[in-house]
């Protein structure tokens, strides 16, 4: 579990980013957590309070119970916890060759160079991009460069994975296949924790919500609770999922997931 204790974070000393939020994530085993909020609203901020990168200018972290240490060698045991796959994958491009780069962490945590390999092969054919093992980096694409920042995280089989905006650059096949690879690391036993601005894809793939802004939690909940508040929604700028536009069109309660709204089929004819 990760808890925070009256975590404020301030980039200046003036401005509080984040301010007084007390949390505790993953207490209610809820699979893929979705932090939302409008442009600026500190979810980049938060994510890197989180993995350590950024230490709170008050409060603190523990995960599991234990206070986060912001020594070398507690950083290091953090990302063993934690892992985050930033927005822009360029950020976390160590080195130039695909598996050199994936294999990363992994000669960090000194594993024997066997099973570095083994780990790696398997990472990269989960995600489909075995064949770009020997490729220099800079010449992928977007997508496939996304991937092998994920495929990074994913060797070290942190418990939680921080995803900053998925989706963002990604085709409708490549949205596709990000929500299948978050399905994956659910079924993996992983925990997921991500940020976007596409509500549709949050609605679709999120278990529980926060809605960030004013640098504190606003609201947070399951989908019902969540995207119901339209008036919320707007005021922070944020679309409601289109099929909670549906649902309240045709007057139904908001289903969690597609099984549901069939098991119910009928009821409301
Ligand atoms: N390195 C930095 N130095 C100073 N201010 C920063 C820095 N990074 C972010 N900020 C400011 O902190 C605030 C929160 O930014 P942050 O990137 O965390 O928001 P966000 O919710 O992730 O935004 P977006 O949805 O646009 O990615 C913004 O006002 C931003 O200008």
């Amino acid at each position: 579990m990760i808890e925070l204790k009256n975590l404020s974070f301030s980039y200046d000393d003036k401005t509080k980013i984040l301010n007084g939020i007390s949390l505790k994530i993953g207490a209610d085993d809820h699979k893929v957590i979705g932090f939302m909020g409008h442009n600026g609203a500190g979810k980049s901020t938060f994510f890197l309070n989180l993995v350590g990168e950024l230490k709170p200018t008050d409060g603190e972290i523990l995960i599991d119970g234990k206070p986060v240490v912001y020594s070398k060698k507690g950083l290091r045991q953090l990302r063993r916890k934690i892992g985050i796959v930033f927005q822009n994958s360029d950020q976390q491009i160590f080195y130039s060759i695909v598996k050199d780069d994936v294999a990363f962490a992994l000669h960090n945590l000194k594993l024997p160079p066997a099973e570095i390999n083994r780990r790696v092969e398997k990472v990269l054919s989960e995600l489909d991009i075995l064949p770009l093992k020997d490729r220099p980096i800079q010449y992928l694409s977007g997508g496939q460069k996304k991937r092998v920042a994920i495929a990074g995280i994913m060797v070290i089989g942190s418990e939680w994975i921080l995803l900053d905006e998925p989706t963002s650059g990604l085709d409708p096949d490549g949205r596709a296949r990000m929500k299948k690879l978050i399905q994956k690391l659910v079924d993996n036993g992983q925990h997921i924790i991500l940020s976007s601005h596409d509500m549709d894809f949050m609605y679709e793939t999120c278990d529980y919500f926060y809605l960030l802004g004013k640098g504190k939690i606003l609201e947070q909940g399951n989908k019902q609770e969540v995207f119901n508040n339209e008036q919320l929604l707007k005021e922070n700028k944020l679309d409601q999922p289109w099929l909670v536009k549906i649902h309240q069109k045709l007057g139904l309660p908001l289903y969690d997931n597609e099984q549901e709204l069939f098991a119910n089929d009928g009821q409301h004819n």
